[in-house]
This record gives C-alpha cells, structure tokens and sequence, in this order.
C-alpha cells in the first residue's frame, strides 16, 4: 500500500504542496474547504443532539485556524496472485481526528461488530475474534468516520467507529484500489477535555489538560512505540 498525505495546515491561506500536486492546487483546496463544509452540518447537528448553544464544536474545526487536518490518498495494489492479502493492509484501528470523510469506489472497508469499545484506544490493539462487516461504497455519497477526539469532547457519549481496511471482495480484487480522504480535527491549541451540557456526564478534574495539537502527537508517540515493541 503506498500513501500519500498532505498536511493542509491552514488551507484558506499559505500551504505547502508537492510540485505534482500543486498544479492541482485549486482542486486540492476545494476538495479541503468542501470536505470541511459538510463536516461543519454534521457538526451543527452533533451540537443541538449534544445540547450544545453556542457553536463549541464547529468554532474549534474553522479552516482558518492551524490544525492537524490534512488529505490524504492511498493506492492500494491489487495482490499479484489473486488471493486475499493476509494481514490487512490498513490494520484496524479508529481515527485520531474529528470526523474521516472518505471517498473510495472499491469495497475493502470494514468495520467491527464488536460492542463495548474502550473509551478511546490509544494504541489500536487487535482483539481476538473480532467480526467484520463490509461497508459497500453507494454512488454519490462519502463514507463519515467520527473520530477519537469526539469522543474526548463528549467524554463518551459519541463513538469513535473502529474501522480495518481489507483486500476488495470477489472480482474487485483484481484492481488496484484507490481511496482520498480528508478531515477536520480540532484547531491545534483546542483543550482536549469534555464540553459542558446537560447531555455530556462531566469530567472527573485529573490534572493537566492537554492541547489538540499535543493529544494527537501522544496518539502517534503510543502507536510508533507499539510498533517497535512489536518488532523486538
Ligand atoms: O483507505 C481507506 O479506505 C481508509 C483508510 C483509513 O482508514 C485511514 O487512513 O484512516
Ligand atoms: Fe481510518
């Protein structure tokens, strides 16, 4: 699987691209600014279900402010023999952002069956057992992941849906599969700590708050180390 990502930071105004990409630039911008146009919706309706009255979640996610959001593109190839890849080939996991809009017009997207997730997995593990559903791509709509820092900011009551991306089914197998994604995350200085409503239980004090920005790089940190305690 080969990726790349493109960290927007900012994208209404200066922004790095890489010289393939920045041809593209007025496409990569609108595919951004819509991608956060219909998260802000999502967000507005989060808001009223949450009892929220005063726009806390969609003035964090402004793509004015810097943040970690970013687009990202993967070509998934087709396995050379035919047969299913072994270990999936985007282990399961949830997303460390706001919301996941992801456009892809191949099967492969699975999500689990299981119940009674841990608030928010900072390591991703495995479990034993656990059963898969495919998510069939519908013509015309984008696939919406929630993500962990919703569930931060809500101190549970949203789920971070886990997610594994998987070999396509059947006679998609033969081509190689292609997916763009991008997000919304919480402006990089956002206290990760639960919202107050009458809809959100309120969070026991404990100590230091961290930033958006430091609450994502400690997500990556435990991933990385897991990774490499893997390896040894
Ligand atoms: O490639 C895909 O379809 C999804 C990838 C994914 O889940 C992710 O990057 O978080
Ligand atoms: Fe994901």
């Amino acid at each position: 699987m080969s990726w790349v990502s493109c960290w927007g930071l900012n994208y209404e105004e200066d922004y790095y691209l890489p010289s393939w990409l920045n041809k593209h630039r007025e496409l990569y911008r609108s595919f951004a600014a819509n991608g956060n146009a219909i998260g802000q919706i999502i967000l507005k309706t989060l808001e009223r279900e949450l009892y929220l009255y005063s726009n806390e979640l969609t003035e964090v996610h402004q793509p004015k402010d810097y943040s970690g959001e970013f687009v990202r593109l993967f070509r998934y190839p087709a396995p050379k023999d035919g047969k299913p890849h072994i270990t999936a080939p985007t282990p399961a996991h949830t997303d460390a952002t706001s919301m996941t809009l992801l456009f892809n017009w191949q099967g492969g997207l699975q999500i689990t069956k299981r119940e009674g997730q841990e608030r928010v997995d900072k390591v991703d593990r495995d479990y034993e057992g656990e059963e898969w559903l495919y998510v069939p791509p519908e013509p015309g709509h984008v696939i919406v992941n929630l993500g962990d820092t919703m569930v931060v900011l809500s101190n549970g009551v949203l789920k971070s849906g886990r997610h594994r991306v998987v070999t396509p089914p059947g006679p998609q197998a033969k081509f190689h599969r292609y997916s763009v994604l991008t997000n919304l995350r919480p402006a990089n200085n956002t206290p990760m700590r639960a919202l107050k409503s009458d809809m959100i239980p309120p969070e026991e004090e404990n100590g230091e708050t961290l930033t958006a920005r430091e609450w994502s790089l400690a997500k990556v940190k435990a991933i990385l180390d897991r990774m490499a305690a893997a390896k040894k």
